[in-house]
């Protein structure tokens, strides 16, 4: 499988290089089971988070381990927005997210007790790569739906240039 070297925080991972459309050729970021390369990201993002943040705000899958360590370093709590429907939810957030980066159109559910965190609070958006930027303007529009305030929006990497302003650490290329 061909690999594409990426780099965060001094440290590197040889990814691979997948095509979600053709002629489209991107490295995966991947977090999950990877605690050295998530402490790095982590890292480079905290001087990032406003003074001010109350709650951190991600999606599953990747960006979950992320924010876990931003939150645990930075000391504050995170909500994190589900990509499939769990039996248990009450009266979830619903949202449609526009991308296809990957090819596939996504919808983010919010279950209500968590929602209940944002009312009110200072929220920083969380993500591990922001490519078109809709799954970030989809979770904006949760924060607002659940009465939050966003006031950063960040990801590690940015690939191209995303449709909304997001604070990143690294570049990704489409290749
Ligand atoms: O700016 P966009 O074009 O919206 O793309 C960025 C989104 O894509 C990735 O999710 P992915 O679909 O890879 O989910 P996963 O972490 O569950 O694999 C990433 O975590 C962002 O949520
Ligand atoms: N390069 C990438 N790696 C993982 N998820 C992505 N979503 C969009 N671009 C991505």
């Amino acid at each position: 499988m061909e690999t594409y070297p990426i780099t965060v925080g001094g440290v590197t991972r040889h990814v691979p290089l997948i095509e979600p459309l053709p002629g489209r050729r991107i490295p995966l970021v991947e977090f999950l089971g990877d605690p050295e390369f998530t402490r790095a990201a982590a890292e480079a993002l905290r001087p990032l988070v406003p003074k001010e943040a109350e709650i951190l705000f991600t999606t599953e899958t990747s960006p979950i381990p992320l924010t876990h360590v931003l939150a645990e370093a930075l000391g504050l709590p995170y909500v994190v927005a589900r990509r499939r429907r769990r039996p248990y939810m009450e009266d979830p957030i619903i949202q449609e997210v526009q991308t296809l980066t990957l090819g596939v159109g996504e919808v983010l559910w919010l279950d209500r007790r968590f929602a209940e965190k944002l009312l009110n609070q200072r929220v920083v958006l969380v993500s591990d790569v922001v490519a078109s930027g809709e799954t970030m303007r989809a979770m904006e529009k949760m924060v607002l739906r659940a009465g939050g305030h966003v006031v950063a929006r960040l990801a590690v990497f940015r690939q191209g240039t995303p449709g909304l302003a997001v604070d990143t650490v690294a570049e990704l290329p489409v290749l």
